[in-house]
């Protein structure tokens, strides 16, 4: 038999398997969170012209020396409007900011340092030295035409639509969100809003799952509870499969009634892998189905154990929706923490433990929750993070390095020391 997949090698097989979606055009206003499918190049200068940074009085540098100096005011210049006036020498423009300089004028000197003296007449005054320039922003000092300004696959965020709306860029090329059926199986489970009977349990995962599917910047669709047979796991599989990702939970490991994986199989789902050995999530199934280019879809079958769900989903499904969304990089993103207190595990599969990270000015500190296990999601409300401790180390000491996977939706507090 071949040994179980290693975490790495499991996502190695996932970003070899996945390829970006299609581009398509996005509305600036529908591209926040999806990530640019094309680098874009700068339009035009920005700023489009010399402008003014101050509200002030608009004056040759050549006719400034330190102390109180005389200018004819010949005019006044508000952001949005051009002079046809220049300045010559001893004369002056009251200018707003953003106003476009006018011709002649190399500084900018502001309101605070004037005085009206009354007919048109400004007295200036300087206490030191002002070069040409000053309080001036010159044209293409933040980007040129031409220049790459945002590179292909990036993220975009409130500043790249601002950056790419200065541009002029009503819509921009993007790859689109993906979407994920949800699909939680078992004959166990009833809606959250039912009372179990004698067997049974909530349905907990789906709306876990649909959450960390938007925190992914994907859009969620969860189906129907599919049962323990196989006409009805066939039917709502079909359905899950015309969206670009299928989430299903639960049924994947050994049990006589583990119908997923053949199931899986039978609706032309090629097995990437099943199982890795891992400590929650060892039976995870991931496959593609590619009849069209139309109709691919990446199925994952996650262990049914809630927090395996949980964590497979942070490290798989995750991965694969960033390489689907066109990120460069996609991958976990593992920190670094040092242990807070001494840890031991047991076992053949490294453990993704839940935790707490925490910071203070110069680290992140580590410490486990007292987690019992695959189905206790009570232990990760207090986590936000899983740190992995390998598979043949039994002991981790107290002050030891160890890697870190934050949650989606968790951030890092800063550690309360003991005098706070
Ligand atoms: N003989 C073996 N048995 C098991 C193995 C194995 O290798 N050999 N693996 C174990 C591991 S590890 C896990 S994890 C579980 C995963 O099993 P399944 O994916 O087949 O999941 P189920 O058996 O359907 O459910 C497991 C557990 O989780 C509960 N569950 C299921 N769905 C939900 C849901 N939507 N919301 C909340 N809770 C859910 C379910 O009731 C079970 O208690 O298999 C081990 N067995
Ligand atoms: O791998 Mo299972 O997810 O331990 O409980």
């Amino acid at each position: 038999m071949l040994p179980m997949l290693n975490v790495d090698q499991a996502l190695g097989l996932i970003r070899e398997t996945v390829s970006s979606a299609p581009k398509q055009a996005s509305s600036l206003l529908d591209a926040l969170g999806s990530r640019l499918a094309e680098k874009i190049v700068c339009p035009e200068d920005s700023p489009p012209f010399d402008k003014s940074m101050m509200d002030g009085f608009a004056v040759r540098s050549s006719d400034l020396r330190i102390g109180e100096i005389e200018f004819s005011k010949i005019g006044e210049l508000a952001a949005g409007h051009e002079s046809t006036l220049s300045i010559g020498s001893g004369q002056t423009i009251q200018i707003m900011t953003g106003a476009p300089i006018p011709e002649g004028a190399d500084v900018v000197i502001p309101v605070e340092q004037s005085r009206e003296l009354g007919d048109s007449r400004i007295c200036l005054t300087l206490e030191s030295e002002v070069a040409s320039g000053r309080n001036i922003l010159r044209q293409g000092t933040n980007m040129r035409v031409d220049e790459d300004v945002i590179a292909s696959g990036q993220l975009i965020r409130p500043q790249e639509i601002a950056l790419l709306a200065e541009m002029g860029l009503a819509h921009v090329p993007v790859y689109p969100k993906p979407s994920v059926a949800i699909l939680a199986t078992g004959d166990e489970l009833v809606p959250v809003d039912a009372t179990p009977g004698p067997g049974q349990i909530r349905n907990s995962n789906a709306l876990m799952l649909a959450q960390q599917v938007s925190a992914a910047g994907a859009v969620p669709e969860i189906l129907d509870i599919a049962r323990d047979n196989r006409e009805d796991l066939r039917a709502k599989i079909q359905q899950g499969l015309q969206a670009d990702f299928l989430c299903l939970s639960g049924g994947v490991s050994a049990g006589k009634l583990d119908l997923v994986p053949s199931e899986l199989e039978r609706a032309g789902v090629r097995k990437v892998f099943h199982k890795v050995a891992m400590k929650p999530g060892k039976p995870i199934w991931f496959g593609k189905r590619e009849t069209e280019p139309a109709s691919e879809c990446y199925v994952f079958g996650l262990p049914g154990n809630p927090v395996s769900s949980m964590v497979c989903f942070e490290l798989f499904v995750r991965t694969a929706l960033q390489k689907f969304s066109g990120s460069p990089n996609a991958s976990p993103q593992l920190l670094e923490a040092e242990l807070t207190k001494k840890f031991e595990q047991r076992g053949d599969r490294d453990v993704w433990f839940p935790s707490i990270v925490e910071a203070d000015s110069n680290k992140l500190h580590l410490t486990p929750t007292n987690w019992k296990g695959s189905s206790d999601l009570r232990s990760t409300i207090l986590a936000n993070c899983s740190a992995l401790f390998p598979a043949g180390i039994h002991t981790f000491q107290r002050g030891e390095t160890v890697q870190v996977l934050l949650w989606s939706g968790s951030r890092i507090e800063p550690k309360l020391t003991h005098n706070s």
